[in-house]
């Protein structure tokens, strides 16, 4: 191939040429005519054309353009969606996800609150598995072991799971992470082997409270985001209906008016943010920060307890029963919309129904609140209750939660 050709054939793969290369007629006349055609692996990308210009002209590039021309040719860029199906009292939220090759489809928790993918494994005694779908490494050719990693994690709840660790590819719908840790369970405790239909956790909090020794591991969300379209990932669950977490993308037709953005603190793993006060129903609006996380991994909404005490105050005949750890009241009490601020202007309304979260007992009389006390925790905590009132997206790079109605 001429050389000339070939220089342009080279600037053409960089980017640093146009779409189209000439193409010389053999015919031996003394004239030619140059075809063109078209060039399919050209990518248009704006400053490295400038970047050309300057070049050629013996321009200095500015501090900007060199930045812009380095973050080279933009390659294709992907989305990912799963559907989020609650169990009985929507108590969680399930979402298949593959793992492996080839690929095991497991039902995962998507779990804004931690930061460990664990999930089932070949490698639990029998006993601690009760019908849930297990990932075993030996079946999987895709699966590296992590020579010497270890994890164990302790939930909220009292429920823990520990084990070893696997690289190996994990996908929610198109989204593929080609070298994802996925931690092995060797032990689960009660609760985890009691919960038939859940084969583990996918943590979407922050990678500082990922529970790998003796070298931490990003979520998939972490590792994903060089590859999404945008670096954001959105919950909207929904009321014993199937949600969707949706990743690199926001969907416009989820959600009614705006969304409202809030600054995180992240300081301690969580997506933690602070909604300035509240209203119960069509009640004043009360000034009272309210710290708490977004997590999707808890099922009710933990609240400060004078916010708690203002709601009950409410419901005729709720009270505190010890027995059952929290506000109960009649099941056929009708409850209030709990509204919490979201800034200055903005307001996300839970429907007084969510907030019934479940009978106490067979004989459906007395029912659980949805919204109970956050003593001890040191922070609320915004879970499945209020989050199936709103669509959110959670945006790392920016470090900001986005609230809309819907
Ligand atoms: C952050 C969540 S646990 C989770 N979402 N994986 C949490 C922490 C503490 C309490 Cl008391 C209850 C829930």
């Amino acid at each position: 191939m001429p050389a000339l050709l070939l220089l342009a054939a080279s600037l053409v793969a960089s980017g640093l040429a146009s779409a189209v290369l000439p193409r010389i007629d053999s015919a031996n006349t003394g004239t030619a005519s140059l075809k063109q055609v078209r060039n399919p692996h050209f990518f248009p990308h704006g400053p490295s054309a400038l970047a050309k210009v300057y070049h050629k002209y013996g321009v200095p590039l500015s501090d900007d353009l060199r930045l812009a021309v380095a973050g080279g040719i933009p390659h294709k860029r992907v989305t990912g969606s799963g559907v989020a199906s609650p169990q009985q009292y929507d108590v969680e939220y399930l979402t298949p996800i593959s793992v492996g090759t080839p690929p095991l489809v497991l039902n995962l928790n998507l779990d804004t609150g931690s930061s460990d993918l664990w999930v089932f494994s070949s490698e639990l005694p029998p006993s601690e598995i009760n019908g849930q779908t297990v990932y075993d490494p030996t079946k999987s050719t895709s699966a590296k072991k992590l020579e010497g990693a270890t994890w164990e994690i302790e939930y909220g709840d009292g429920s823990s799971s520990e084990g070893d660790v696997y690289i190996d590819s994990v996908a929610i719908g198109d989204l593929t992470v080609t070298a994802q840790a996925v931690q092995a369970a060797k032990n689960v405790s009660a609760e985890f082997t009691a919960d038939t239909h859940d084969d583990g956790l996918l943590g979407l909090a922050f990678n500082t409270i990922n529970t790998v020794q003796p070298t931490r591991q990003k979520t998939f969300y972490d590792n994903a985001q060089s590859i999404l379209d945008a670096p954001v990932f959105t919950a909207d669950l929904k009321d014993d209906a199937p949600g969707h977490y949706n990743f690199g993308y926001i969907d416009s037709s989820a959600y009614t008016g705006n969304i409202s953005y809030l600054p995180v603190d992240s300081s301690q793993g969580f997506w933690m943010f602070t909604s300035p006060g509240y209203a119960i129903s069509k009640g004043g609006y009360k000034i009272t920060e309210m710290k708490g996380i977004a997590d999707t991994g808890t099922t009710l909404l933990l609240l400060p307890t004078s916010v708690v005490l203002a709601y009950y105050k409410q419901v005729d005949g709720a009270r505190y029963e010890g027995t059952q750890g929290g506000y109960i009241f009649a099941c056929s009490a009708t409850l209030p919309d709990f509204v919490f601020a979201v800034g200055n202007n903005a307001r996300i309304t839970v429907p007084g129904k969510y907030i019934n979260y479940a009978p106490t007992d067979s004989s459906g009389t007395t029912c659980f609140g949805g919204i109970q006390k956050d003593i001890g925790i040191g922070f609320s905590i915004f879970g499945d209750v209020a989050l199936k009132a709103a669509f959110v997206v959670f945006d790392g790079p920016n470090q900001q939660l986005g609230w809309a109605a819907k």
